[in-house]
């Protein structure tokens, strides 16, 4: 296949994951809006992880919590557990890559608030580690995974959310995973700040 029909191919894909996807995770972000904007009006944080392209969503997700997103607001709390290379590569060095994430939500976590776990096979050891942590410290989780949610679905209780895209390709599953990831901080500007 040539280039050309390679890109339109990834498009026409991408368009019709998130087509799919649109009425099967709806309900899901808004719930898990709600349940932010609660956690951060409880004067809460928002932890964020995942791995890879994941990683680079949590840390999207926390820098328009932390500066803004499209509202003109004060900054909002959060935490991507995804950064700090000093702590990642000591906790990865002295114990195990699984620890990386759960290690800093044992030290950070407080009942109010939130884990955003970013997964899209749901079987990543680090992230499920975290989800786990998460709980032992009196945490929600909210779960954005994919393909049929992974050994992650598995770990999550009443208060937690999943949001689960209907699709087994990685890209196209993070390409509705940051989509979703706007519309939640649009959901906390909206319930915290009122109007655009
Ligand atoms: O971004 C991509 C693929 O599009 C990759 O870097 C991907 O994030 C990595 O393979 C991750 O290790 C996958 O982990 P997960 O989403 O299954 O938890
Ligand atoms: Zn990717």
């Amino acid at each position: 296949m040539n280039p050309h029909d390679r890109i339109v191919q990834h498009f026409h894909e991408s368009i019709r994951t998130k087509q799919m996807a649109m009425d099967a995770v709806t309900e899901s972000i808004a719930d898990a809006g709600h349940l932010m904007a609660q956690a951060l009006q409880a004067e809460g944080k928002i932890l964020s992880c995942g791995n890879g392209g994941s990683a680079g969503d949590a840390q999207h997700f926390s820098s328009e919590l932390l500066n803004r997103f499209e509202m003109e607001r004060p900054g909002l709390p959060a935490v991507a557990l995804t950064t700090d290379s000093s702590t990642l590569t000591s906790i990865a060095n002295d114990y195990s890559y699984e620890e990386i994430f759960s290690k800093q939500v044992r030290a950070l976590g407080h009942p109010q608030d939130v884990l955003l776990a970013i997964s899209t096979s749901g079987s990543s050891a680090n992230v499920n580690a975290a989800v786990n942590a998460a709980h032992e410290r009196g945490m929600a989780v909210v779960a954005l995974s994919g393909k049929d949610g992974g050994a992650m679905a598995g770990l999550l209780g009443e208060r937690d959310v999943e949001i689960r895209v209907p699709s087994d390709t990685t890209a196209r599953i993070q390409e509705v995973h940051l989509l979703a990831i706007h519309c939640l901080c649009d959901l906390i500007d909206q319930h915290l700040f009122g109007g655009a």
